[in-house]
């Protein structure tokens, strides 16, 4: 048994567990069944009996007064400050730049039919630094907070550090609503995602040492290994006769990454990869459902909606989506707590723990795994797949940095088909640093977003607490002042060798986040990654067919043109 397995005795409590799962999940049924029957057409929120409207508010935070600010998250202030000593002298935070509202129609009409209307969502940022400067504030937009952005890393240095031992990230506000119209099925389990507070500590303390240590993700390289071979397979098998992928390759990028995820969240392995995938088979249902999900919280939240006021269309077909979901995670989980208690007491010493059983068994209340379950596989497709075809389109483009890493690796890997493993991981630095730089030159993310927890002076200007800071990590990444040649493709900069590291300003790229907030899947994240991009450029020459990869800005920056990637056996 591992170190840190689980202990035998809580297998005890596991009888009680199942029953209460299923009672919790046959009352979830019956509930949302009767909500449907009561909530008809298009009522809002404040129409919804109090205890469900309560939980929500708790649940959301959104839009968060000042003296919620001071329940949540004034505990450990770095500095037991209230204000920032500066603050007297600064600007008020009215002059902050930015857009100026209209009366009555604040600034939505703006991205409408007004001048920011035909900005592609990917060069907003850009349109707002150049048009601002390092900080600006956008208001004016219905059902949305003021949101100000800083472009400067000294300013996402402030805001990070100060963030208190409970950071506050309000989004996706609208798949915590939806968890909050069946509360029976999420009680005291309410995920990460979207939760702050009390409520988003707890669940982060009963999941965060199964999910973040690094040993536990290295139990899966194996799995991630095969699963990556099944896709090096898959690749050459639909390639065209001059080895180019075909079109929906990203297709495949995210099948690979369901696979692996859903494998550590639920123990279970789909077959996404199969050849013979069909089109109405569970694996590709459960496809289906990840995107659906992904797509409605892009229309519900990052797009201007309705959804408080009025139920749109997307909001039931999220709904709809995330009841079939839950239903699908919830079999899992039973049939795992099955396995479990079917095991005699000399096979339970001997088990190697899965993450899924660790969180089974650490906790009293099962319905944390269900819900870390469903935030695994809701976060862990598009974040992986994109930023996979981003590595392998950089180093497409930059054949001397993929000369260099082919070389690491045919040190490593001699032979192409040769399992990856911890240790070989472990050597493979140059792969390492081609993914950090990658992450760097096109993160997925826009920025780490903050509310701040005291009030704050940034770039000279006054933010009470209380306020929604956005550190737009996308645009200082590009800077020179932060990343000298900051345009090119250079793992070299992300090395221990030379002063290039020292140089760099801590806070200027942070793809995985910061604090007691970071990114919980991070771990298995760079273990999938580097896992499929050894063996993919062990295996394959990687050119670039297409024209320059378009992105857009959806919940992710997210591949938006065929992936037209040459993949040519390496002999
Ligand atoms: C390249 C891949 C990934 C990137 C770049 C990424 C990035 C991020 C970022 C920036 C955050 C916000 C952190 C903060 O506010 O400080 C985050 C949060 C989160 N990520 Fe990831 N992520 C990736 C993969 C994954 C995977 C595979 C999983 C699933 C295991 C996952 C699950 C989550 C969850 C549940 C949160 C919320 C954490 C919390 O609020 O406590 N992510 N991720």
């Amino acid at each position: 048994m591992p170190p840190s397995a689980p202990t035998v005795s809580s297998m005890a409590s596991m009888a009680t567990l199942t029953g209460l799962l299923r009672r919790s999940h046959r009352h979830g049924a019956a509930t949302t069944r009767a909500a449907r029957r009561t909530m008809t057409g298009a009522q809002g929120l404040h129409q919804q009996g109090p205890t469900t409207w309560s939980r929500c508010r708790s649940t959301l935070a959104a839009p968060l007064q000042r003296t919620d600010v001071d329940a949540l998250g004034q505990q450990g202030l770095a500095t037991g400050q209230e204000r920032d000593a500066d603050w007297d002298s600064a600007k008020p935070f009215d002059e902050i730049p930015g857009p100026k509202p209209l009366p009555v129609l604040g600034n939505m009409w703006r991205f409408v039919v007004g001048d920011l209307a035909k900005v592609p969502t990917s060069d907003l940022q850009r349109r707002f630094l150049n048009d601002y400067g390092t900080i600006m504030k956008l208001c004016g937009l219905p059902g949305r907070k003021d949101l100000v952005f800083v472009f400067d890393a000294e300013a996402a240095e402030k805001v990070l550090r100060n963030e208190g031992i409970w950071p506050i990230r309000i989004g996706l506000e609208s798949l915590g609503y939806m968890r909050s119209l069946t509360p029976e099925k999420f009680e005291d389990a309410w995920g990460l995602v979207s939760t702050q507070g009390k409520e988003w500590a707890s669940f982060r303390t009963a999941v965060n040492q199964t999910m973040m240590q690094p040993r536990n993700a290295k139990l899966y390289v194996g799995v991630i290994d095969k699963v990556s071979q099944e896709l090096i397979d898959r690749m050459r098998f639909v390639r065209d006769p001059q080895n180019v992928m075909p079109d929906d390759f990203y297709n495949e990028l995210s099948k690979w990454a369901l696979e692996s995820i859903t494998y550590i969240a639920l123990d279970r392995r789909l077959g996404c990869l199969d050849n013979n995938l069909k089109p109405d088979s569970e694996a590709q249902q459960i496809i289906t459902a990840v995107h659906t999900i992904f797509d409605c919280l892009f229309w519900l939240d990052v797009q201007p909606s309705l959804w408080k006021v009025v139920r749109t269309p997307t909001f039931y077909r999220m709904k709809r989506t995330m009841n079939w979901f839950y239903g699908k995670v919830f079999g899992f989980i039973e049939e795992a707590m099955d396995r479990l208690k079917a095991m005699t007491p000399e096979e339970r010493e001997s088990h190697e723990y899965s993450v899924l059983e660790r969180l089974l068994l650490r906790n009293d209340n099962p319905r944390i795994a269900v819900t870390m379950a469903l935030d695994m596989v809701t976060a862990g497709v598009d974040t992986t797949s994109n930023t996979s075809a981003t590595v392998m389109y950089e180093l497409a483009k930059n054949p001397d940095k993929q000369r260099k890493l082919q070389q690491e690796l045919d040190r490593v890997l001699p032979d192409p088909r040769e399992p990856v493993t911890a240790s070989k991981l472990e050597e493979l630095r140059y792969l390492r640093a081609c993914i950090k730089e990658a992450m760097r030159v096109s993160p997925i993310i826009v920025g780490n977003q903050r509310m701040a927890v005291k009030d704050l002076v940034l770039c000279g200007y006054q933010i009470p607490k209380g306020t929604d800071v956005l550190c737009v990590h996308s645009e200082m990444v590009k800077e020179e002042q932060y990343f000298p040649r900051a345009r090119e493709f250079i793992p070299e900069r992300w090395l221990p060798e030379g002063d290039h590291l020292k140089a760099l300003h801590p806070f200027a790229s942070m793809p995985f986040g910061f604090g007691p907030r970071t990114c919980v899947g991070r771990r298995f994240a760079q273990l999938e990654m580097e896992t499929f991009l050894a063996k993919a450029f062990r295996n394959f020459n990687i050119g670039w067919k297409g024209p320059p990869l378009k992105k857009e800005l959806k919940l992710l920056y997210s591949v938006a043109s065929p992936l037209k990637f040459e993949c040519v056996d390496r002999v």
